[in-house]
């Protein structure tokens, strides 16, 4: 089947992340789909529009003639300068309930806040097959526009959308979302997180005592960098080694970091780059050349070394990256460097928060050593997907983490037809914030909801902690629908089997005061983290 040109090559897999359960091949799901993206009814008012509020209704805080409400963000002036997003956003439920609005900011579009699970269901269910997300503008202009002739025309999932960001999504799903794929790489993550081990017994043993160095995140984003290069580039980049100054792998690691808070300074923090070239997004700029450049170079060679071999491999015997190159070279370079970026600072920084909250509730970790003991009864015991699988408190831990500190305390969508929502008219084209990051700690959708308890995910655990009666709607990690985390299952893997290995070698102690948790690029924790580590004996 060929599409603007493009040969589609599904073969008979299925979509796992349709919002569809039916028993469609992907061949005919894909067609379904295309059809239904083209003939959705966008124009059609809802029935309760006409007994909803008008837009211009919906609280929030009020702008000021010509300079809007952009003042409030600025310093001496502002009553928001320096308050952290996710407080803000709290104050705002706190003040406006249900739902509010920040409009007027000049340098950024309005957006509407959603506060109630049922609104939130009602705008996800309503996003259409193809739904819209705009984020990192910044970024997105790098990759579409200003370096179109690197990526060919094809933007990655993560910057597209539309019809062309149905048309890659749809081809990386069955190769990035398979169990089976994920499951090719327990061996090699579990090596990366030995390394880890390694490193963090190491750094222990340079301080007096024990603690790990003020910049451990960044080692954290260096293990996060390792483990998505295995996946995206088919080889390890070797960052959790002792680095010579000025080496490639150095170079990359400083860049990449630096890549996260120079998107927050552009695509978080109010910024005039449409309108002004100034030193500090020229050096964006050189840094996002510097790692797209690295990276391409890297493909290249694998594709060069792969060769004329992939057309004589099974499909079962590929890795993801040669699945991607047999697929289109243009679109494994995208999907390579959406995973490099996107898979870094989420799951180093989710990882981090995991650690924290295990070394500040002892009992946590002792009952999850346990566990670890029953399934690796020595140290070395290697990883397997069998043993993966008999770790259900393990998995209650990391989503624990995610409730009490979401990397992305919003989803964001634009809506594409005009909805009621919370009472309010919200014409099309507005762009929508859910904020599950404020309602995953409010105590009428979680119990103790500011106490870390793993065992409220724990099927069939006990009842008073359970959440299995709160609204699917308030926790959603990874987001939701078709344009749900695309590296959902891989994060989930690195993030268990570095923290069995890590909980089942070291014990973790938390001699400071709470940590705060801050917002910048993601959301995730804000002070050093200085964890302190000794050995498990055996
Ligand atoms: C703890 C780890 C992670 C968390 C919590 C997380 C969370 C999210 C969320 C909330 C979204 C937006 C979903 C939506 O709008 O509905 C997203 C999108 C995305 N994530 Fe992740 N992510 C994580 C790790 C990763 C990793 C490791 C990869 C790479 C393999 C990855 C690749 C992506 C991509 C490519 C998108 C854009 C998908 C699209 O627009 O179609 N993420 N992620």
């Amino acid at each position: 089947m060929k599409i603007r040109g493009v040969v589609y090559n599904f073969g008979k897999q299925k979509l796992s992340t349709c919002p569809v359960k039916d028993d469609v091949t992907v061949f005919n799901r894909q067609v379904y789909y295309q059809k239904l993206g083209s003939q959705q009814d966008f124009d059609s008012k809802p029935n309760d529009w006409d007994d909803a509020l008008p837009f211009e209704k919906i609280p929030g805080p009020k702008p000021l003639p010509i300079i809007g409400n952009t003042f409030r963000f600025l310093p001496y002036i502002g009553d928001f300068y320096g308050v952290d997003l996710k407080e803000l956003q709290r104050r705002f439920y706190k003040q406006y309930g249900r739902i509010a609005i920040l409009k007027d900011l000049k340098v950024a579009k309005n957006i509407v806040l959603l506060y109630s699970p049922e609104d939130i269901e009602k705008l996800h269910r309503n996003e259409g097959v193809w739904p819209h997300r705009e984020v990192l503008n910044s970024f997105t202009y790098y990759r579409n526009i200003l370096r179109k002739d690197i990526f060919q025309g094809i933007g990655g999932v993560a910057t597209v959308q539309g019809e062309d960001w149905f048309n890659i999504r749809s081809k990386v799903n069955p190769i990035l979302m398979q169990p089976r794929m994920a499951h090719q790489y327990i061996d090699k993550m579990d090596e990366v997180a030995e390394d880890l081990v390694k490193r963090m017994r190491q750094l222990a043993n340079r301080n007096k005592n024990r603690e790990m160095p003020p910049d451990f995140i960044k080692e954290l984003n260096k293990w996060a960098l390792e483990a998505a290069g295995l996946i995206a580039l088919d080889r390890r980049l070797g960052c959790l080694d002792d680095l010579v100054p000025d080496s490639e792998t150095q170079k990359l690691v400083d860049y990449v970091i630096e890549m996260f808070w120079l998107i927050y300074q552009f695509d978080v923090l109010p910024s005039l780059w449409k309108y002004i070239s100034t030193p500090l997004w020229k050096r964006y700029i050189t840094v996002l050349d510097y790692i797209t450049l690295t990276f391409v170079k890297y493909i290249d060679e694998t594709a060069k070394n792969i060769g004329d071999k992939l057309q004589n491999k099974a499909e079962y015997e590929m890795s993801i990256l040669e699945r991607l190159l047999k697929l289109d070279p243009r679109i494994a370079k995208a999907t390579a460097i959406d995973t490099l970026t996107a898979g870094i600072d989420t799951t180093g920084k989710t990882t981090g928060a995991a650690l924290y909250f295990l070394a500040r509730n002892p009992k946590v970790q002792t009952k999850l050593r346990e566990e670890l003991c029953r399934v690796l009864p020595t140290k070395e015991t290697p990883v397997t997907k069998e043993i993966l699988a008999e770790t259900p408190y393990l998995k209650a831990v990391i989503k624990e983490t995610t409730r009490f500190c979401p990397i992305a305390i919003v989803n964001i969508r634009k809506t594409l037809k005009d909805l009621v929502l919370g009472g309010y008219q919200i014409p099309k084209g507005t762009i929508v914030h859910t904020a599950n990051g404020v309602l995953s700690l409010e105590e009428e959708h979680f119990v103790k909801s500011k106490e870390f308890i793993p065992e409220r995910w724990i099927r069939n655990g006990e009842k008073e902690i359970s959440c299995k009666n709160t609204h699917p709607f308030v926790f959603l990690p990874f987001g939701y629908g078709p344009r749900a985390c695309l590296g959902k299952r891989l994060a989930n893997m690195e993030m268990e089997i570095v923290l069995a290995r890590i909980i089942r070698n070291l014990f973790l102690e938390w001699p400071h005061a709470d940590m705060k948790f801050t917002t910048t690029l993601v959301h995730g924790v804000g002070d050093p983290l200085k964890l302190r580590v000794t050995e498990v004996d055996k």
